[in-house]
């Protein structure tokens, strides 16, 4: 099995030009990022990151967000496909350095996004030394009264309402770019959803808005027509949703042992890359990696109930690969980039509060793997009747067949040669 995984996932690094050529792919494209108009410095920084042309949604999309005057944007674009470098290459754009205070908004759903997202803007912007970035997340404080200077904030809902509605620590007017980053669910949940409007209204007409996301659930989208004024819109069809550099597969299992030795079977493959696997509730999440490292695995385990610190420590030696597994419930299905991330095992797969399968959070969570055009796999663990229904489900809703994997059998895994 290794042989095989290693043969698929690893030697595949012919992928991002081949596939920059093929107009079918997401990363397709035509023009180079110097026909893309981005001042110099911010293009010194996407060479000096290793992108040589854009993807699909990054030549789409930077046209219309840098024109004059700023055309607002709701956007789509399949998971790893970098939406993030396009909203940051047209935020960091628009920012005066002459000026001292805040003049784009980024709101991302969690705090580990929220610093990646941050990261990825420092370095986009290492040649532009005059912009200066913020973070407002959690257990960052600002000494009460001081107002910010730097020009870019990048933060969570909560904490960014409070900063700029509640402490006044900026003027939300002087904002020219927001940018919601995983969009659906920041308008889909109630809390988001709140914080963000709030903010939202209390932006100036003139303010540049864009939405980003890999999904779009139809409520969320005509909400998003009605508060986003004349937007560019740039939508998927649902069979392009998920991608097909994510080889996706199912293991049958009848009891919790045997779910756990089906991943020690599949823990025993990935010291070739990295990989995350999914577990419905943090319980569960807790002993399965009790139970791994009991066996002598070294395993990284991230759930809700951890502080922040401990969250970022966790997912940053995992970054560093000090961990090659990484447990975890939803916490952390959206947004993560970590290049080297090979396999996604869904454990439990993902159950929606109707207790149907939550194809979008399948979506988000295989989306993990296969970053950039990279070959990527998916494993779904089924344990009877009702998760072979949501497996169905899932098939039917993206109109993609999931091949059935035996763990145990080395002929069965040949087929991840055959796809
Ligand atoms: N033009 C490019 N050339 C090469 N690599 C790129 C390019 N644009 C982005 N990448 C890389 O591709 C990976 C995925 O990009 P990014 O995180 O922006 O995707 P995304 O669409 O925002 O994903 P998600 O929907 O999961 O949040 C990152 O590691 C990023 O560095």
């Amino acid at each position: 099995m290794k042989k095989i995984l290693r043969k698929r996932l690893v030697q595949s690094s012919h992928d991002v030009e081949v596939q920059q050529k093929d107009p079918n792919s997401p990363l397709y494209s035509v023009r180079s990022f110097e026909q893309l108009n981005i001042n110099h410095n911010l293009l010194k920084g996407v060479y000096a990151m290793g992108f040589n042309f854009p993807s699909k949604i990054q030549e789409t999309a930077l046209p219309a967000l840098l024109a004059d005057p700023p055309q607002n944007m709701i956007a789509q674009s399949q998971n790893g496909t970098g939406k993030t470098a396009a909203f940051i290459l047209a935020s960091l754009s628009r920012v005066d350095t002459s000026k001292p205070f805040p003049q784009v908004l980024i709101l991302s759903p969690t705090y580990e996004l929220a610093i990646q997202t941050a990261n990825v803007a420092k370095q986009m912007g290492q040649y532009c030394q005059d912009i200066k970035f913020c973070l407002a997340i959690k257990g960052e404080g600002t000494h009460r009264g001081r107002k910010i200077k730097e020009q870019v904030i990048i933060g969570t809902p909560g904490k960014v309402m409070d900063w700029s509605l509640r402490y006044k620590l900026f003027d939300i007017q002087k904002i020219n770019v927001y940018v919601l980053d995983e969009a659906n669910v920041m308008i889909a949940i109630q809390g988001h959803h709140d914080q963000c409007i709030r903010v939202h209204k209390k932006l100036s007409k003139e303010c540049q808005v864009m939405l980003f996301s890999a999904t779009y659930d139809q409520e969320v989208m005509d909400f998003a027509e009605i508060i986003v004024p004349n937007p560019v819109v740039i939508r998927l069809r649902k069979e392009e949703e998920s991608l097909e550099n994510i080889k996706q597969f199912y293991v049958v299992c009848k009891s919790m042992d045997e779910k756990f030795s089906a991943l020690s079977n599949i823990y025993g493959v990935i010291s070739i890359g990295q990989a995350i696997v999914f577990c419905h509730t943090k319980k569960t999440a807790s002993w399965l990696s009790e139970k791994l490292t009991k066996e002598g695995h070294a395993v990284a385990l991230l759930s809700g109930n951890m502080s922040v610190s401990q969250r970022i420590a966790v997912l940053n030696r995992f970054r560093d690969g000090k961990e090659k597994v990484l447990i975890t419930t939803n916490v952390c299905a959206r947004g993560i980039d970590v290049e080297q991330v090979t396999v996604v095992v869904n454990f439990d797969l993902p159950v929606d509060q109707k207790g149907k399968a939550d194809c979008e959070t399948y979506l988000h969570r295989i989306g993990r793997t296969g970053r950039f055009g990279k070959i990527g796999l998916a494993i779904n663990i089924i344990d009877g009747p009702r998760t072979t229904i949501f497996l169905k489900q899932i098939e039917d809703h993206f109109g993609r067949k999931i091949l059935k994997l035996d763990a145990e059998d080395v002929d069965e895994l040949e087929k991840l040669n055959k796809d």
